[in-house]
């Protein structure tokens, strides 16, 4: 397998070729069946804390597209959940498919969504970078709102707008003023486990918050998703149609809700 993706011929199926760990006991993402998640009052309210300034580029790295924010300082935090203190703000990114009816990574009682939303946190209180905290059980946290298929969402319009400007991989953009909270749903409620990256190298070091209301998207939007390319100046272009890993084996694991 050249390099990782989402075809037949480096897909999800393929990765455990070069990341054993895709078969391991934390993966992600996982389909949730709501009627076995168990309520755990010792549960608190999230509480998402961001900057606008944070924000700094929108990129696109050939697998998904992604805004990016400065995470030097705690300027923008989530904390409160399943979580023991500050989770530093590292990027927002999303997940798509083919077509409306697919996208999302995880499910729900084995509906998919047509979109993903993960926001990417990691733990600034106990490690000294990223790349550290990627490398831990609890060093992640990754908030994943669903995109529901409905009215075009303005909030979201914000970044779909802008996607014309990284067609190619490799392409990034001055991306600033910008507030995530925006792109989440009035309710904060949560399902939480322990899982892992969804995309190679699959480290079991996430913390997964899926909140339980979705957003709108509409199919313009998602149309706009697909343009983007997977390929980088000069190379053949390919688009980037879908970008999902299929729900994985839960393994004895526990789905708690607040
Ligand atoms: C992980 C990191 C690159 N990947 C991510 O940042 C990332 C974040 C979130 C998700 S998702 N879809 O689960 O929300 C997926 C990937 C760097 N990196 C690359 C190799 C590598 C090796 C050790 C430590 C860090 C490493
Ligand atoms: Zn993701």
């Amino acid at each position: 397998m050249l390099h990782w993706g989402y075809e037949e011929d480096n897909g999800p199926t393929h990765w455990k070729e070069i990341f054993p760990i895709a078969d391991g006991d934390r993966q992600s993402p996982i389909d949730i069946h709501t009627e076995e998640t168990k309520y755990d009052p010792s549960l608190l309210p999230l509480s998402p804390r961001y900057d606008p300034s944070s924000a700094k580029v929108i990129l696109n790295n050939g697998h998904s597209t992604s805004v990016e924010f400065d995470d030097t300082e705690n300027k923008s935090v989530l904390s409160g959940g399943p979580l023991t203190g500050n989770y530093r703000l590292r990027q927002i990114h999303f997940h798509w498919g083919s077509n409306d009816n697919i996208g999302s990574e995880h499910a729900v009682d084995g509906a998919k969504f047509p979109a993903e939303l993960h926001v990417v946190h990691w733990n600034a209180d106990k490690y000294p970078s990223f790349v550290e905290a990627a490398q831990q059980p609890d060093g992640l946290a990754v908030m994943a709102v669903f995109l529901k298929l409905g009215e075009c969402n303005s909030q979201l319009k914000k970044i779909t707008d802008k996607l014309d400007t990284i067609k190619v991989k490799g392409n990034q953009h001055r991306f600033t003023n910008f507030d995530p909270s925006c792109l989440l749903p009035r309710s904060l409620d949560y399902w939480t486990y322990l899982g892992s990256l969804t995309v190679p190298p699959l480290l079991e070091s996430v913390i997964w918050i899926i909140l339980r209301e979705p957003i709108s998207v509409c199919s313009e939007q998602l149309a706009k998703f697909r343009n983007l390319l997977c390929t980088g100046e000069g190379e053949h272009a390919y688009c980037m149609l879908k970008n999902f890993r299929p729900p994985q084996p839960l393994r004895g694991r526990e789905v708690r809700r607040n």
